[in-house]
């Protein structure tokens, strides 16, 4: 089983497609010829537009989806199930945290489930609660937290399991924007500290650029692929009002909307 010391979490996608059946004759083919490697401890952003099919190829890493064709490897071994080396952050917290647990039991839940003694619980759990900012709030129950806190604890449970990749699907879109920024400061110090491999889905282009060593940028669907990678060579923490991260924004706006419109102009010449 790979854990979180292991140094090579390298996932490597060769050819990916991934087709859904729908009602009718037809399949819905939303993504195809997806090439990407992404190195261990990398924090990768995959951006594009709704729809796309960000969620869906979070979802085959994941081994929530099987691909269609193509290959999939982690570390040179085929996904093809969900592993305990790779843990998804989702959108809404609300889904993941148990109602009737508070914060610590919450972040020990998966440490209870793999029988870790109360001591080496309380000593992991007292870590990740420093770590994601909620010491002083560990006997609160969720419905008693803000969805920045909620969010947090997610990410601290996730954490606490010590996967090696994070798999991360919008976590930030539903918070104001205040919260979404200390989030986002907060991931890039864990990430740092933590040493983990993320893949990070967003639309939000600042949001990627914040984050992300490289930029992934996708395409529409049906057959959406990565069509450009940016690398971003910013030193963290990245400043918004900087005048790189300011270019950089316009390269990647340009080349995203570039590519919207010119598929949207496809769209309407079928049409
Ligand atoms: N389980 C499923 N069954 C059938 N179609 C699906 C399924 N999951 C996703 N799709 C379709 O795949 C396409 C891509 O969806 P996906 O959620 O991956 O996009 P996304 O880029 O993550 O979108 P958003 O940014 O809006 O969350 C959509 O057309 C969606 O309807």
């Amino acid at each position: 089983m790979l854990t979180g010391q292991h140094q090579v979490n390298c996932i490597l996608i060769e050819n990916l497609a991934k087709t859904f059946a729908t009602a009718g004759p037809n399949t819905h083919n939303v993504l195809k010829d997806i090439n990407l490697r992404i190195n261990g401890g990398e924090f990768f952003v995959l951006l594009g537009p709704s729809g796309c099919g960000k969620s869906t190829l979070l979802n085959v890493i994941a081994g929530f989806f099987d691909k269609t064709a193509g290959s999939l490897l982690l570390n040179n071994q085929p996904i093809c199930e969900p592993g305990r080396e790779r843990a998804v952050v989702f959108q809404h917290p609300d889904a993941s945290l148990f109602p009737w647990l508070n914060v610590r039991e919450n972040i020990e839940f998966g440490l209870r489930m793999k029988k870790v003694n109360p001591g080496k619980r309380q000593e992991i759990s007292n870590k990740f609660i420093k770590l994601v900012g909620l010491a002083g709030h560990e006997n609160k129950f969720p419905r008693e937290l803000s969805g920045g806190m909620k969010q947090r604890v997610q990410l601290a449970r996730v954490l606490a399991n010590d996967p090696a990749i994070l798999l991360m699907d919008e976590p930030f879109g539903a918070l104001d924007a205040m919260t979404r920024r200390s989030m986002q400061q907060e991931l890039v110090r864990i990430w740092i500290q933590a040493k983990k491999t993320i893949v990070f889905v967003t639309h939000d282009i600042q949001e990627a650029i914040l984050l992300g060593q490289r930029i992934g940028i996708m395409s529409k669907s049906p057959d959406a692929t990565i069509y450009k990678i940016h690398e971003v060579k910013l030193p963290y923490p990245r400043d918004i009002t900087a005048r790189e991260f300011n270019d950089l924004y316009k390269k990647i706006a340009a080349n995203f909307f570039e590519e919207i419109s010119v598929c949207e102009n496809q769209e309407k010449l079928v049409v």
